[in-house]
């Protein structure tokens, strides 16, 4: 469904993403992992079209540079790792953003599905009770459950999501996830996102990509990149002692 053919960010001489290449496919959840400051964000703005870059972004084999925005919201709902709204709009109202894409056009302003869009994107994220608070009164995990909820409604075919576990509780953690892997199993949905929790990225994950000084350490099927001696490259320690470590914590 997305593919992407050599991407190159760079920065004036620091090179963030280094001749990058993947191939989303329908039904496959994408986990792109890798230390702080490994390149994943800037991958997900060059997606995005927010970050200068060379190579190829492909949706279905056509360059996604010649594809208006409206049609890219379409197809891709992108939630970017900062999210902020500095004034007192509702949830509603921010959830409904995710259906801009839809009121453009001849029939400007109508949008049919709209208002079913936002109820139920609002529903699936545990929203519904706060609908009508502003947005300046939320906790970090309600404000990151809001746009998660706007890229729900967007109604995109591939989710790319920059740390979606990102302020939520365990309890929502669980149900967010839970809730994209079943989004996930409507045909013509893929999902690529960036996880910090390894745990996550294997319990959730179908494909990875480690990325380290925005090289691709590993690229494939998530057990096959997830192993012992790429995390021990990657991130310079032992990852699966810590993780049994962690656990063992529970077993006292
Ligand atoms: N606009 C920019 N100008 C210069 N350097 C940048 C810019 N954006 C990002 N960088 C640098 O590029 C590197 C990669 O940043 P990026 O945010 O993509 O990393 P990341 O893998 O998402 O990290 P984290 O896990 O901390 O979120 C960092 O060293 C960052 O400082």
């Amino acid at each position: 469904m997305l593919q992407g053919e050599h991407i190159t960010v760079r920065y004036g001489s620091f090179t963030v993403v280094d001749d990058l290449s993947f191939h989303l496919k329908e039904g496959q959840w994408l986990m792109l992992a890798g230390p702080n400051g490994a390149g994943k964000s800037t991958l997900i703005e060059a997606i995005a079209q927010g970050a200068p870059h060379s190579g190829t972004i492909r949706w279905k084999g056509e360059d996604i540079r010649g594809l208006k925005a409206s049609s890219l919201a379409r197809k891709i709902g992108v939630l970017a790792q900062k999210n902020n709204v500095g004034y007192a709009y509702t949830v509603e109202e921010v959830v409904g953003l995710g259906r801009y894409a839809y009121k453009s056009g001849l029939f400007s302003g109508r949008d049919d599905d709209g208002k079913a869009a936002v109820e139920k994107a609002l529903e699936m994220t545990g929203l519904s009770d706060l609908r009508h608070a502003s947005m300046l009164t939320l906790s970090g995990g309600e404000t990151q459950r809001v746009f998660l909820a706007q890229v729900f409604a967007q109604d995109p075919q591939v989710l790319i999501l920059d740390e979606p576990a990102n302020h939520l509780d365990l309890k929502y953690q669980q149900h967010i996830f839970s809730l994209i892997r079943d989004w996930l199993k409507e045909p013509g949905r893929a999902v690529l996102s960036v996880v910090h929790d390894l745990s996550l990225a294997r319990k959730y994950g179908t494909h990875a990509i480690l990325l380290d000084h925005g090289k691709t350490i590993s690229r494939g099927l998530i057990d096959d990149v997830m192993t012992p001696e790429n995390l021990k490259q990657v991130y310079g320690m032992d990852v699966y002692a810590w993780m049994k470590d962690m656990l063992s914590q529970w077993e006292k």
